[in-house]
Formats: C-alpha cells, structure tokens, sequence
C-alpha cells in the first residue's frame, strides 16, 4: 500500500501564520496569491526551484479544495496531471492518495490518447495537498485576502511598463515585498453566484469573492483587457435517498494506474473501489427546464459558459427532445452525498428537486446542498508570454482560471510552469519554455498566449497535433530530465529514478532491436501470431517490429527470450506503447527537424493562403495571409501557426519546388533539344 504520513491540518495551522502584521515590509522572492489547484502547484514549484516563496490565500482550510467535481483526470486532462507529475508536481500524487475509483477513459482508442481518471476523496485530497506543502522547504503560508498589488514603475532595462513589487492585505497597511507575484484568484475576480434569481457576492459557495482592488489594479493600472465567463456545479444528493437499481453500474478498473511516475500503485485497494452508475435524464428534465427559464438568471445571461461541461438547461436548450448522460458519482469513502454529473443547473432550489426527481433513480432524492452558477472576471491570456508573465507588467505572472480555463488539471499544469517562471525570474534567472512539440501543457499554454479565449479553455487530445509522442506514459521522459536539467523544479530523486528508467528502456529496445529472426523463425517460436509479411520489403524482423503486431504482448516475447528480456519486465506495457507508436513518431520526429533545416526556406510572397490545397485551418490561413511570411522560419514563429500547419506548408512549397525545378528542366533540354535540331539542320 502507498504509505504518507499525513500532517494534520491542526499541526499545519500551529506552523503557518494567520497574522500578516510581522510579514508587513518582509521580501520574499515570490509571493503566490490564492490557494486553489493553480496556486498550490506555483507556490510549491517556486519553492522547489530555490525562491523564498509566500503562498497567501483567504482561508488556509480550503487549501486543495475541489470546488466541483471530485475528480480528476480524463481524456487530456490526464495527460496534463501527468505532465504536472513529471515535473514533480503534486496532483498526481495527491490523486493517487485520494483516489476511490480509477479508470482509464478512450481505452477503445489508442494508449496515446487514453485519459487516466480517478474519483476522489475530498478530504484526502484536501489532507495530502495540505500536507505536502507543510512539508515544502523555503514556503511560508499565510491566511489572508489579497485587497491590491503594489504597482511602481518599470526597470528600463527590462521590457514592460510597469513593475509588480508586491501586495498588501486587507486591513494592513503595510505591503509585503516580492520579486515575482504569481496571481491565481481562481473564480473569485469580482466573483458573483447565481441560483434562481438570486445573485450574491462570491468566489464559490461560502467563500467572499476577491475584493475589486486587484480587478481594478489590473484593469485601471496596469491597463489589462479583461472578460467575464461562468460556469456553474450541480447539486449534491443524499445518497440513501438514491436507488441505485435503477442506475446502470459503471466498474472501475480491476487494477488501478497511479498518475505519478513515483507510484507503483495507489492507496485504494482494487477491490475496495467506490461504485460509480450512469442514468438518463426523461422528457420531464426538459419540461422543469422550459419551465423555470424565466427564473434562471444565470442561463440568461450572455457570458459564455464552459461549452464541454454545459449547465442541463443548456443541453435541453441546445439539443432538444434528446436524454443526457448523469453520472452518479460518489464523494468520499465516509460522505453521504453523491455527485451527479451532467446535472449542473442554476434554477431555484424547489425547481432543482422538482427536476432531479424527474430522473429515475431519484424519484425519492434529497438534495443536501443545491447547485449554483458563478460569473468572474478573467485576464485575456494573449498578454501573456509563454512564461506566464503578463508582458507589460515586470514580475507579474498569472495561472488557471484567472486566464479564462476551466478545470483543476489545467489549472495545475499553469501553476506549475508560473510558479517555476515567477522563481526563475526572481532569481536573475532566463524564462524557461515549453513547445507545442514536446508537452500538452506547452499546448494549453501556446493556446492561451497566442489565441486567446472566447469561452472557458479545457483541454482536449484533440488539440495537440503531436500527440502520439505526446502520450501519458512518457511524460517523464518528456519533462522530468528538463524539469531537473533546464527548469530546476524536480528534485534529485526523481530525477536519478527517471534517468535509471531512460537508460533501462533505451537497454530493452536495443536488446528487442538486437533480436532479429526471419518470419518463418518467429512463427515457429510464436505460433499463435498471425505475421503479414511483404518479402520484398524484409527478410528478417527484429523483436521491437514483431511487437507492433496487436496480439503479441512483451511477455510472449520475454517467455521466448527470458534471459535476454526479463530484466525489462517491468516495462512491459512502456516497451509494448512504444514499439507500436515508434515509426509514427519517428516521422513526425524527422518533420519537426525538417522545419528546423528549413527554416531558411523561402515562402512566395504571391502565395494564395485561402486556396492552398492542404490541411490549414481558416484560422492559420488568415494569419499567414495578413503576415504573408518571406521564410518558413518567419512562420514559425508567427503565434497561432501551429507545428502541423508548417509541416503541411513545408510539404506543399517543397513539392511545388520539386514540380518548378523539374518543369524548368524539362523546358530546359526541350530547349538544347530544338537547338541541336536546328544546328544540326543548318550544318546540313
Ligand atoms: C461553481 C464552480 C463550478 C465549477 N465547475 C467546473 C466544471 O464543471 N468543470 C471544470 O473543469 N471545472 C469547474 N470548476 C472550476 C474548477 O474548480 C477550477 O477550474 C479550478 O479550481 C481553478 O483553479 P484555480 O487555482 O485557478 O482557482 P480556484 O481553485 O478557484 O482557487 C482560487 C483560490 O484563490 C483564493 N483567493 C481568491 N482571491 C484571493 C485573494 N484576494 N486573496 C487571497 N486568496 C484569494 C481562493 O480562496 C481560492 O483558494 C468550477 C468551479 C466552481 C467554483
């Protein structure tokens, strides 16, 4: 079993301050505002770089809180929880410690876009985030809320208008000093909540929102454009007032998949796994839905709402006369209450009883707490560098829902890159980065800085051209030796352990890569495997391709080879992903170098970007139209062109080329042709 001590919260209350007065006029190198998924990832990332860091946030308790759902990972989302992982952050293990039922989402597809989830115990996860910072050298926690940011002028040396020097609590007078302050207020920017047609003053449920000294600081100031988005969470159900017959059981896996790279497996037990069931909503959810419109304030309303997380009076809306999915999902091991997702709504509360009563495993639900929507201000994220600075204001850095996404997980992938940014910069550090190439967290990041958002951003496989090198289960390989080497936010344990697994893999595919036998050799020690074999293209295959084929495991192959392949044991499914995903990312690979030779590749400056024959989105068309770029390496660097846009434009100028070259070649010995012709003729 997975072993933590865990600091209680009483122990961590006695260490950290709720009194600012004796920090008043202190410097630190980086304060972190906020103590969410961003937050905490920043504040701890910071410190691991070596920043004397002060993470600040309105009540130490909610630390590590799940304002939402209880869950976390999912399709994209949990290659982001890996990714933080990889860089030693703490949701992959916090998920791992709190986990009560874990399953890996899209298996019918490819393990390049599976999406690792776990259900989580609130309060576990709560206790292990809290503990773990407890726990972090070089941070201080303070219980305060943040009324405004100390703005001076900017240093001429360094790019920007204006300079960020600290902050100053509510109800003191004097400020606290940093280097770097990292902003994750979350929701809580000129937070309102929404239920019915009531609207109150909040970040989320029971919490103040964040005062508008820093929306205005930010806006006024520092001259910021800034939005406003929604979104909302269901009600929470009794669940002894649930039939659960009436629900379609969901099993979790049989054998749980840890996040982190440290773990081998997770604290839950397989066969104590929570239960988790699915049910439809009836024509009655629309009815209640049309109904209570005029009641619903926040459906209303034109701030644009998570589109992939939609309220039910959106989905009815949107896709009438049809039943939506509601996942019946619990809360913790020891909680009585149940989370049914698919159900956020923001009607008064009788009509929320009204609706969930309408579905049939709660025709006899009590509802424990109803839900609620929330509207907050949010920062447009193209003022940010892909640093995570906001680029007109020295040592300020912004991370999670502050930059217009949704979700704990691409909260937590920001906070970590912000918080290690906010230290680097601190220390006299250069800003590090991550490529769309090699992370989905560059991904996220690339999106927000270089497109912007018009809804609540959340990530999707979808969105990472490269994702079958982008995969769950090399995201140490990724960013681990980085984080160490280049970033300095991963500590030397991990680091050692994800060099002694480089080395082992590189060992086991050069040992499967050294095992090289004809078809007719291989089918004799593998009877059962149904070979294809073109013998025009080879005569020997080596043990890594006879592992592409789809029905032959590591162990088949370690069974026929035990003294050379058992020492890789352990990797078995690692070397099975890879030897089915080598070839393809070797291509993509040699493309990403292709770019880098070419960068001096000269594009047509009569170039018609809109009927280009290859696969550009509208999007990119428009931008290479109006920057109409004189080399490809001019391309790459215009913000929302995307690698897989470069790789497409490079192939067509490429051959466009190849098809000039061989014109003018052909027009050339036409041309010596007719002038032999003609000589000849004269001579005769
Ligand atoms: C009602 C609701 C519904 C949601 N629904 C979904 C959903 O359906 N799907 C989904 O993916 N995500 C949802 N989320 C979003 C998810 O909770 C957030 O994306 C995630 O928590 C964002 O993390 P964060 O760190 O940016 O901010 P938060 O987790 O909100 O943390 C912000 C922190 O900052 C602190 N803070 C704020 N202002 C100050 C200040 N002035 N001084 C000091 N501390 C301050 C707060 O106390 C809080 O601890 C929902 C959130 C809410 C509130």
């Amino acid at each position: 079993m997975l072993t933590k001590k865990i600091v209680p919260l009483q122990s961590f209350l006695s260490v950290v301050s709720r009194r600012a007065g004796h920090l008043a006029g202190r410097h630190y190198d980086v304060i972190v505002v906020g103590g969410g998924h961003a937050g905490t990832e920043a504040a701890a990332a910071a410190a691991r770089v070596g920043a004397e860091t002060l993470l600040v946030t309105q009540k130490i308790h909610t630390i590590g809180v799940l304002s939402c759902n209880p869950s976390l990972g999912g399709v994209g989302k949990g290659q982001l929880v890996k990714e933080v992982d990889a860089l030693d952050g703490l949701c992959g293990r916090a998920g791992d410690w709190a986990g009560i039922y874990f399953s890996i989402l899209n298996r019918r597809k490819g393990p390049a876009v599976w999406g690792p989830r776990a259900q989580l115990d609130r309060q576990r996860y709560r206790e292990f985030i809290q503990s773990e910072l407890l726990c972090t050298p070089r941070l201080t926690v303070l219980e305060g809320a943040v009324e405004e940011l100390m703005v001076t002028d900017a240093n001429p040396q360094e790019p920007g208008r204006h300079r960020v020097t600290g902050i100053r609590l509510a109800n003191d007078s004097d400020p606290i000093l940093a280097s770097s302050v990292v902003l994750t207020t979350g929701t809580f920017l000129s937070g309102s909540l929404f239920m019915g047609r009531t609207t109150s003053p909040g970040g989320r449920i029971g919490d103040a929102p964040s005062s508008a000294g820093i929306s205005n600081t930010l806006r006024d100031r520092l001259g910021l454009r800034m939005g406003r988005l929604k979104t909302g969470t269901p009600p929470r159900i009794l669940k002894d007032s649930v039939d659960f017959s009436l629900a379609k059981f969901q099993p979790p896996d049989s054998i749980p998949s840890p996040f982190s790279f440290l773990n081998t497996h997770v604290r839950c037990k397989p066969e104590e796994q929570q239960s988790c069931y699915l049910t439809y909503t009836t024509p009655g959810v629309e009815r209640v839905v049309r109904e209570t419109l005029h009641l619903n304030c926040h459906v209303q309303q034109d701030t644009k709402g998570p589109r992939y997380c939609p309220s039910i009076e959106s989905r009815v809306l949107r896709f009438p006369g049809r039943s939506h999915q509601v996942w019946l999902e619990p809360e913790g091991v020891n909680s009585d209450l149940l989370y049914p997702q698919g159900l956020t709504m923001t009607m008064p509360p009788e009509m929320q009883l009204r609706l969930i009563r309408e579905i049939p495993p709660f025709h006899r639900a009590e509802i424990h707490t109803p839900g609620y929507g929330v509207h907050y201000d949010y920062v447009c994220p193209t003022q940010l560098s892909p640093a995570l600075q906001v680029k007109s204001a020295q040592g300020l850095f912004l991370a999670g829902q502050i930059n217009g996404t949704t979700g704990y997980e691409e909260a937590a992938a920001q906070g970590v890159w912000a918080g290690a940014n906010a230290a680097r910069s601190a220390l006299s550090m250069p800003p590090v980065t991550l490529s769309r190439t090699e992370s989905y967290i560059g991904v996220l990041i690339d999106d927000l800085v270089t497109r912007g958002v018009t809804e609540p951003y959340r990530m999707f496989t979808s969105r990472a051209e490269f994702r079958t090198s982008l995969r769950p289960d090399n995201a140490d390989l990724r960013l681990t030796l980085k984080g160490f080497e280049e970033v300095g936010c991963v500590s030397s344990f991990r680091y050692q352990e994800t060099v002694r697994v480089r080395d082992s893999l590189q060992e086991a595919l050069t040992a499967l890569q050294s095992l090289t036998m004809s078809p007719p050799a291989w089918r004799k020690k593998l009877p059962d495997i149904r070979m294809i074999v073109r013998y025009f293209v080879c005569l020997f295959f080596s043990g890594m391709e006879v592992l592409q084929y789809q029905d032959v495991s590591f162990e088949m192959l370690e069974s026929v080879f035990p003294e050379c392949l058992s020492p890789y044991k352990e990797f078995s499914q690692r070397l099975k992903i890879e030897a089915v995903y080598r070839p393809h990312c070797e291509l993509q690979k040699r493309d990403i170098e292709r770019i880098q030779r070419e960068e001096n590749m000269s594009l047509p400056q009569d170039i018609d970007y809109f009927s280009l024959p290859v696969s550009l989105s509208v999007e990119v068309r428009q931008i290479l139209d109006r920057v109409r770029p004189s080399t490809l390496g001019a391309a790459t660097r215009l913000p929302g062109v995307t690698p897989a846009a470069i790789v497409h434009l490079l192939n067509y100028v490429w051959h466009k080329g190849q098809k000039e070259k061989r014109a003018h070649k052909r027009q050339l010995h036409q041309k010596e042709d007719r002038e032999e012709e003609l000589s000849a003729r004269n001579a005769s």
